[in-house]
């Protein structure tokens, strides 16, 4: 994985097809979205794609999201009948705690194994989500050996890897990528400024005068604080308290490199815990 990957229509049916192909091989899907955008980085075809595997939402990053923000979004997917797990994905319980979530999810398939008299069969998972939403980071917090174990693919000669958790899953090698959605402007910008699209795509400053759009709404005191504003700073418009941050930060007139120390600043948290997706469709 690593890069970013822009998206052509050639790539989301390729991409769609292997998931497709591997589906057939997991139990469960593990969906991935960012907690501070929770629906600008879910993929509007996923639902048509996994159908009716069994799935659970993981809501990554949360520690860099609003919690009570986070708390409306776990209820609004759960109302909508989704499982749902919140995580810092680096936490210390995350294996624990979402083969817990996983178990929770497929509780009537296991007592019918039990049933049958299988037991401690391996649960096994397809990771699948946008670029840059954790899914490499999870993967490799679960699988603390790197114990990859490989089986024929039915039906093709191609070999697939599991990676084993302590805790008895098996995680298909090759997550699933999936496209978020560019062409709502919105939903872009928000891509933009959680880092989820390639920076080169977005002109710096345009980002940087959305951070300062959203902050007017949501939370002036972390931008008069970060950058040692006047109380009064949010009576400038976006354009002017971006060359007032600027001045501040010592850029004289340079403010391509203060958008760049703001987005920098967002995305690692130094604006506090923020939530950019706020309306529940
Ligand atoms: N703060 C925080 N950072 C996280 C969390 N999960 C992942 N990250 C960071 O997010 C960045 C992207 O994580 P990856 O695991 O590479 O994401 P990916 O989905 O595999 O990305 P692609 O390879 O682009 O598909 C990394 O810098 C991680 O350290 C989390 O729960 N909290």
């Amino acid at each position: 994985m690593g890069q970013n990957i822009q998206w052509y229509p050639g790539h989301m049916a390729k991409a769609f097809r292997l998931m497709r192909e591997n589906l057939s091989l997991v139990d469960i899907v593990f969906e991935l979205v960012d907690a501070r955008i929770p629906m600008s980085s879910r993929n509007p075809e996923v639902d048509k794609l996994i159908e009716k595997k069994p799935r659970l939402l993981v809501m990554t990053k949360a520690d860099l999201a609003d919690p009570k923000e986070t708390a409306a979004w776990k209820a609004h997917f759960e109302k909508k009948g989704l499982a749902v797990a919140v995580l810092d994905t680096r936490g210390p319980k995350t294996a624990q705690y979402i083969t817990k979530a996983a178990k929770d999810v497929l509780a009537d398939k296991l007592e019918a194994q039990e049933a049958k008299g299988i037991k401690d069969r391996p649960i096994r998972v397809m990771l699948a989500g946008i670029p840059n939403v954790g899914k490499s980071t999870l993967l490799n917090h679960l699988v603390q050996k790197n114990v990859a174990i490989t089986a024929n693919k039915p039906g093709v000669t191609k070999k697939v890897a599991w990676l084993k958790t302590s805790t008895g899953l098996q995680i298909l090698d090759s997550p699933g990528v999936l496209w978020p959605k560019f062409e709502d402007q919105k939903i872009g910008q928000r891509l933009a400024l959680t880092g989820a699209v390639k920076d080169t795509i977005f002109a710096k400053d345009d980002a940087a005068l959305n951070l300062l759009a959203f902050f007017r709404d949501y939370n002036q005191k972390a931008i008069i604080d970060r950058y040692h504003l006047n109380d009064d700073a949010f009576d400038l418009s976006d354009v002017d308290l971006l060359l007032a941050i600027t001045a501040k930060l010592g850029f004289k007139d340079d403010y391509e490199k203060a958008a760049i120390r703001m987005l920098n600043d967002l995305r690692s948290g130094k604006l506090g815990r923020y939530t950019l997706d706020r309306e529940y469709d």
